[in-house]
């Protein structure tokens, strides 16, 4: 499913006027006709029952007051509360609002506080404030409006996106309707899909209006990745695959007090269909591992009793990485000074593609122009927010201000695939493409996660899924794996290792 900006709906629009002749009173009429159809099929059209519409100056306004005219027509009693004056009405919008005739329109430009009976005595309330015309924090009358609808303690559908939800980053502009229901149109938002806009979004229906196929098809924009959209990355294993066909991984891992990351990643790679998988450790914890990990190979890598790698290990570990399909670097190795630099050495040395997690990340941050040496080499980060900014050298709040420019930026700059971790994760590609994924819950904030996802990664990697591929399916498979899990109860306190356990469900069911 294809996800766009605020900016890019609006260009849609235009070009469906200009070029396609499709008039904008078209477009409003299909989108509040489809919009009071989804209220009907979600909440029934009996007779009687009372709507209260808010309503902006805008065409989300003007969305409200077709809502108004269809919602009648099906047997409700809708009101309008309209938060400005007739004369700030124009173009498509005044016309709807004309054809309303002023019966049950009340004009509030003065704000809510005369109508506080009216939210919580109607039994739904639409959200038609502000759309993708956004453009600042919301204060003021709309603000207090936004705080009635979020008060009245009945069902709230929003028009297009829930009021004060960023459309293309999800923040909250202040403040933001919550709603059950978004009814959006043509192609989803930015705003819908990213949390928190996500979350204030609801369950989310997209509503065709019209819009000519090139116009949606030609739209720049991201995909959301869903178990549908997931399911066409998976290649079917062929009925001859063997443990050789099926990708060997190297994966550079562990120090003392940090075998699990290690076990967790080599076992999550197995999970994913990975045909061989060769685990190096430093050679203090090798015992450890020896006992942790049954179905992958260990090797013992020489560190002088330290209980982590150290620099020496560069060319053991670079000829130990010859003839692999994909390598792991990252997960459990410690912040030691001497680990970080044969981090740094491997990535600009090693050939093959590449997976960097945890403290591999954090060894790049003084260095990240080594990932512009692997330009044209297959490069996979998977950072959280606080990796991210570390790389990037600013604050989380900046890497969260707009995850996707964050992302998308960063992997142009560095030639790399940045998978930019937290809800709705966001997975960039070095050519601009992005993605954004649909899959997990809460229950996968706690320690082995990130392993797990990077065992994933390289497993697909190294099975020969392109790079993009890889990592939307990877990112989809391992929120889709928890999800399976949260659905037989195991939600909040669920474990890294039981998530790896449903790895191989989530991928038949993905088809694979
Ligand atoms: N043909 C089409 O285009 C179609 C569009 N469609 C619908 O139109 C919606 C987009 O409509 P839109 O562009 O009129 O913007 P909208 O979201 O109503 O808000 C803009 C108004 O809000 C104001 N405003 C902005 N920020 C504010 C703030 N923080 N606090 C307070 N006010 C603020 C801003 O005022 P200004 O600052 O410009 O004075 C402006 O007046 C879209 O989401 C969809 O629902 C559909 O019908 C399909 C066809
Ligand atoms: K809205």
């Amino acid at each position: 499913m294809k996800v766009v900006s605020g900016e890019t709906m609006q260009q849609m629009d235009q070009r469906t006027i200009r070029e396609f002749g499709i008039s904008g009173l078209t477009l409003m009429e299909n989108a509040g006709r489809g919009c009071a159809d989804a209220i009907c099929d979600r909440f029934g059209a009996a007779s009687g029952r009372r709507v209260l519409i808010v309503a902006g100056k805008g065409n989300n306004g003007g969305d409200g007051y077709v809502i108004a005219r269809y919602l009648r027509e099906r047997g409700w009693q809708a009101t309008v509360l309209l938060l400005a004056s007739p004369d700030q009405i124009r173009g498509d919008a005044a016309t709807n609002l004309e054809r309303l005739g002023g019966e049950g329109v009340i004009i509030a430009p003065e704000g809510v506080a005369a109508y506080a009976e009216l939210f919580p005595s109607s039994d739904l309330v639409v959200d038609a404030l502000l759309g993708t015309g956004v453009k600042s924090e919301v204060t003021g009358v709309y603000a207090e409006a936004i705080g009635a609808i979020n008060a009245a303690g009945v069902p709230v559908v929003a028009v297009d996106l829930p009021s004060g939800v960023d459309a293309n980053t999800g923040r909250v502009l202040g403040v933001a309707v919550k709603a059950e229901l978004t009814v959006t149109f043509a192609l989803a938002k930015l705003g819908n899909v990213q949390f928190p806009g996500a979350e204030h979004s609801g369950k989310l229906v997209i509503v065709d209006i019209g819009m000519p196929k090139q116009v949606v098809d030609a739209a720049p924009g991201g995909e959301f990745v869903d178990a549908a959209a997931a399911a066409r990355l998976v290649r079917p294993r062929r009925k001859t695959a063997h443990k050789g066909s099926s990708g060997h991984t190297l994966i550079v891992a562990g120090s003392t007090g940090k075998t699990g990351a290690a076990a967790m990643a080599a076992a999550s790679t197995v999970r994913t269909g990975g045909g061989l998988v060769t685990l190096a450790v430093p050679e203090s914890v090798h015992p450890i591992l020896e006992v942790k990990t049954t179905e992958a190979m260990t090797v013992p890598v020489g560190d002088h009793g330290r209980g982590h790698f150290t620099a020496g290990a560069f060319p053991f570990l670079e000829n130990l990485a010859q003839g692999k399909d994909a390598v792991a670097l990252g997960p459990g190795i410690g912040a030691a000074r001497t680990t970080f630099f044969l981090v740094q050495r491997l990535v600009e040395a090693l050939e093959v593609p590449m997976v960097i997690d945890a403290d591999g990340l954090n060894a790049l941050a003084a260095a990240p122009e080594l990932l512009g040496k692997r330009q044209g080499r297959v490069t996979v980060l998977t950072p959280h927010p606080g990796e991210m900014a570390r790389l990037t050298g600013g604050g989380v709040a900046d890497v969260e201000r707009d995850r996707i420019a964050t992302a998308v930026g960063f992997s142009a700059r560095y030639g790399v695939h940045t998978i930019l971790k937290g809800a709705a994760t966001v997975i960039a590609a070095p050519d601009g493409r992005y993605a954004v994924n649909g899959s997990g819950n809460p229950g996968m904030a706690s320690g082995g996660m990130g392993d797990t996802l990077t065992g994933i990664l390289v497993s697909l990697l190294g099975q020969g899924y392109p790079p993009f591929d890889a990592c939307r399916l990877g990112v989809f498979l391992h929120g889709f794996a928890a999800d399976l899990l949260a659905a037989q109860g195991c939600g909040v306190g669920m474990h890294a290792t039981d998530v790896q356990e449903k790895i191989p469900l989530a991928l038949s069911r993905l088809g694979g």
